[in-house]
């Protein structure tokens, strides 16, 4: 029987077998942020034990950074708790021999945005941080999933993980994404089918036309949001456009090897007759934009629809409810129109080059609502300093948005970015939980194009009716 893909990369990361279950999986690559490493740095000097393969780690300050748009230099955490968080992170980076992108860092941003693109994802790699978002390396076709805070030790340790090995979900989407749509819509889509748990236990594969046609970094949106619907891993067999995306960005091999390493990626994907435990077929002819009305990434809607009926399961009904009251909403609503106060466009999902260009071409010689306080948080300082070249971050000041420093800001309410209780924010990000964005904030979750709209609108609005004016 043939393997799938991601098999193959377990086995191929495989230093010996635990039990039926578990493996000891290698990690080619430990990305570590401020927020999720300090036990573990503290659990090493306990023991004594030092890192194993210290330029094999990599760390980002990213969670609790300020993103206050002065420049780089002057940039400093001013929330004491934080700037111990980031000092203790620094102290134990530079202790280990561990590359930090520090406050100051010009490269510095959200890890998933940095580590592809300075060229650190490849096919085939197993990448572990201590974060859940982790799973966005598969649109380059590497195994990329979040640990917990002892395992990071154990990986500072040994540079493996005792894993427990995930069962194979396959999600088909052929067809093609519609004008007005995206990977973003796709992918609240598809967690609205298959509910926040329906890939629980598995490594999702995406496979079919309407996946080949995405870029990279559409990609990225897709699989960084699959662990919203429970699931362990994402992958995407590499292309030519995920050879193309990392063969620009690639800093650390010379052109030889890089040849020899694409052959290798070419043939990195699941055989033909390999066998999964569960596939799902979509058709992404039937996406529109999607945006979520409840706390769960799975409750989202297309905005030509009204939230759902109230369910006659009395516990999800319940869940309704409460959702509902949260969201200081009522079932069959409409979204379309419903004012919002805040716009928020950021985030390991949504705050690439192209999301900002997705953004751009929505808003050129246009004004944000006067009701409405938007910002854009740049994933990283190259995406910052590239939308500065390309002219977008012009277009965003003249229209009315804040254009900050990078940082996940107001993806979670961990730093100074955060919403006011009631406020209603339209959000480029990917978790909708209450409070994520603030005490009694509430959040929809939306494309980049989407919120965009909203932003001029001052209300979730249907975007494609908005390139009447682009
Ligand atoms: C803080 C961190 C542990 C968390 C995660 O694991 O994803 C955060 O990044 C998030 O998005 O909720
Ligand atoms: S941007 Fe948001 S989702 Fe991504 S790592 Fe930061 S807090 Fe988590």
């Amino acid at each position: 029987m043939g393997q799938t893909l991601y098999r193959k990369i377990v086995e191929s990361h495989t230093v010996f077998r635990v039990d039926e279950q578990h493996v000891a999986l290698y990690a080619d690559l430990h990305i570590m942020n401020e927020y999720t490493s300090p036990q573990a740095f503290a659990g090493l000097a306990e023991k004594n034990l030092p890192v194993r393969c210290p330029e094999k780690q990599m760390g980002i300050v990213d969670h609790v950074i300020p993103t206050h748009p002065v420049s780089i230099d002057q940039r400093t955490i001013v929330i004491d708790a934080a700037a111990n968080q980031a000092a203790n992170f620094t102290r134990n980076c530079r202790k280990h021999g561990i590359h930090l992108f520090d406050v100051k860092d010009r490269e510095q941003g959200i890890e998933h945005v940095v580590a592809p693109e300075i060229g650190l994802i490849r096919p085939g790699m197993v990448v572990l941080c201590g974060d859940s978002h982790t799973t966005t390396y598969g649109a380059l076709g590497a195994l990329g999933f979040g640990i917990g805070t002892s395992e990071v030790e154990h990986v500072l340790a040994t540079q493996t993980l005792i894993y427990r090995v995930a069962r194979d979900m396959c999600i088909q989407v052929e067809g093609a994404l519609q004008i007005g749509t995206t990977s973003k819509d796709l992918v609240l889509y598809i967690i609205s089918k298959i509910g926040a748990q329906g890939a629980r236990g598995f490594v999702v594969e995406y496979r079919g036309s309407a996946i080949g046609a995405l870029s990279a970094e559409a990609r990225m949106t897709l699989c960084n949001m699959t662990v919203e619907a429970g699931a362990r891993g994402a992958l995407i067999a590499p292309d030519d456009t995920t050879i193309d995306y990392i063969s620009e960005r690639i800093r650390d091999l010379p052109d030889d090897r890089i040849a020899d390493a694409v052959e290798q990626w070419k043939r990195m994907k699941s055989d033909a007759d390999a066998v999964f435990d569960v596939t799902h077929r979509f058709d992404a002819n039937e996406v529109a934009p999607f945006v979520t009305w409840g706390t769960s990434p799975d409750q989202a809607i297309a905005i030509t629809d009204r939230i759902p009926a109230l369910s006659s399961e009395p516990l999800e009904r319940r869940n309704e409810l409460k959702a509902l009251d949260y969201m200081g909403l009522d079932a069959g609503q409409a979204l379309d129109g419903l004012v919002v106060d805040h716009v928020f466009i950021g985030s390991c999902t949504n705050a690439r080059i192209e999301d900002l260009r997705a953004v751009a071409d929505i808003v050129r010689g246009r004004s944000v609502a006067p009701s409405v306080r938007a910002m854009v948080v740049p994933g990283s300082g190259m995406v910052r300093e590239q939308a500065d070249r390309e002219g977008i971050a012009q277009i965003l000041i003249d229209a009315g948005f804040e254009w900050r420093q990078p940082g996940c800001s107001m993806c979670l309410a961990m730093n100074d970015d955060m919403l006011q209780p009631g406020q209603r924010c339209a959000s480029t990000t990917n978790r909708n939980f209450e409070g994520r964005q603030g005490r009694g904030a509430r959040t929809h979750l939306m494309s980049p194009a989407m919120a965009a709209a909203a932003a001029l609108a001052g209300r979730i609005v249907d975007v494609r009716k908005e390139f009447d004016h682009v």
